[in-house]
């Protein structure tokens, strides 16, 4: 349904500084996206626009700029760190004679590549369908016009209104099927018995080091790569620490402006994250892009209802910055940063440690709590 591209796909990516200031973290960002999806990075056009052109996102000096880059290095295809809205993806295709991508459908293609579970593939499918159908409404009415001519008029349903029916028929199917596995995982839920778990669950900015730190906690083989969505499936698993008792999981991690259609989709999946009793907010401390990726991890922390869930900033990759291991409290002597490299193991022990006092905490301060299986998350596979 969705064209992905091959893999070695040539692409010239394109990024116009809109005033949102970050542009070299941005661009090697999307030069990182368009390698996860496949492709091979030929050029970059960028370029600087106050707001952008209604009919083709860039000017038309610039839109010049991109077929020459397009020519010199034989690209097959243009990749736009932005939304494009449906005119503006037709009217560039048309212009440029190449498939045009923009970050959302990106975004999307990555998460088709990656997804694995049963659950995963059907949300991931279910957000390509949204995303279409915003192409299909708007992209193909002139068309529908342009056709009604002698031959085509009739009391038949037109192409489009069956297009419309079919995709309005599977999305119906998926969300009814994703409804019946969030039936059966509430079930579980139920039915596992957690007395003394604590629930924690890594979030954070894709490519952060989740779940190297997942597997460096848990000693499971988590899926970790220099890629960016490397994990999109929750794993759990059970973890001993000090007298406590914690499920930690790996998430699929965030990114500046998600999708909304993903977020819709995997509303569930990121909804488990909003039930955990502490987020472990990893960051990449020696990215320059440190605090935008913060921000935007809370921006979706919000959007799915998880502001409120306690968190400790786990400062990572220290052995790129020279930072030491340490623990940073606040003045309720409360843990709020814990400094370590997930990689060379450096203040695992410090998180270790961190794990042991919330779920002691927890205990202590409400020890009917966690005998009541109700409202906990599951562990899930
Ligand atoms: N230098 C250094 N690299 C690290 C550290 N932790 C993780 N990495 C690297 O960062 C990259 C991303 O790591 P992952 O653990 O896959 O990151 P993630 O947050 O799970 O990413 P997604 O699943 O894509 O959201 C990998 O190349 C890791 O080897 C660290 O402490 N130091
Ligand atoms: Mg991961």
């Amino acid at each position: 349904m969705f064209e992905r591209p091959a893999t070695g796909e040539r692409a010239v990516l394109v990024q116009l500084d809109l005033g949102q200031g970050a542009c070299e973290e941005r661009l090697s960002e999307l030069k990182l996206l368009a390698i996860s999806a496949g492709a091979s990075v030929e050029a970059v056009v960028s370029g600087r626009r106050a707001a952008p052109d209604p009919a083709l996102f860039a000017g038309k000096g610039k839109v010049e700029e991109i077929a020459e880059a397009l020519r010199v290095h034989e690209g097959d295809l243009v990749i736009f760190n932005h939304a494009l809205s449906p005119a503006q993806q037709r009217n560039l295709e048309r212009a440029l004679e190449r498939r045009v991508v923009d970050r959302t459908a990106l975004i999307l293609d990555i998460f088709a590549l990656r997804a694995r579970s049963h659950e995963g593939k059907l949300q991931v499918e279910l957000a390509q369908l949204s995303h279409l159908a915003t192409r299909l409404v708007r992209g193909w009415t002139h068309l529908e016009r342009q056709k009604g001519g002698i031959g085509l008029r009739g009391p038949g349903e037109t192409q489009l209104e069956t297009d419309r029916r079919l995709l309005g028929n599977r999305v119906k199917l998926l969300k009814t099927r994703l409804a019946q596995i969030e039936k059966q995982r509430k079930t579980r839920r139920r039915s596992r018995s957690r007395n003394e778990v604590l629930s924690v669950s890594l979030v954070g900015y894709t490519n952060a080091g989740k779940s190297t730190l997942f597997n460096a906690l848990t000693k499971a083989g988590s899926y970790a790569a220099d890629q960016l969505f490397a994990t999109l499936d929750t794993t759990s698993r059970r973890l001993f620490v000090g007298s406590g008792n914690v499920v930690l999981s790996d998430t699929v991690g965030f990114i500046r402006d998600l999708p909304h259609a993903l977020v819709a989709a995997f509303k569930a999946t990121l909804e488990e994250t909003a039930h955990a009793d502490l987020l472990l907010h990893v960051v990449d401390s020696a990215s320059d892009d440190r605090d935008a990726q913060i921000a935007a991890v809370n921006e979706v922390l919000a959007e799915i209802g998880a502001a409120d869930v306690p968190q400790i900033m786990i400062w990572n990759k220290i052995d790129l910055t020279h930072a030491a291991a340490a623990v940073e409290r606040d003045d309720c002597d409360r843990i709020r940063r814990v400094f370590l490299s997930a990689r060379t193991g450096d203040g695992l022990g410090l998180i270790r440690d961190a794990l042991a006092e919330a779920a002691q905490q927890a205990v202590a301060s409400d020890p009917g709590q966690y005998t009541d299986s109700d409202n906990k998350s599951p562990i899930q596979q």
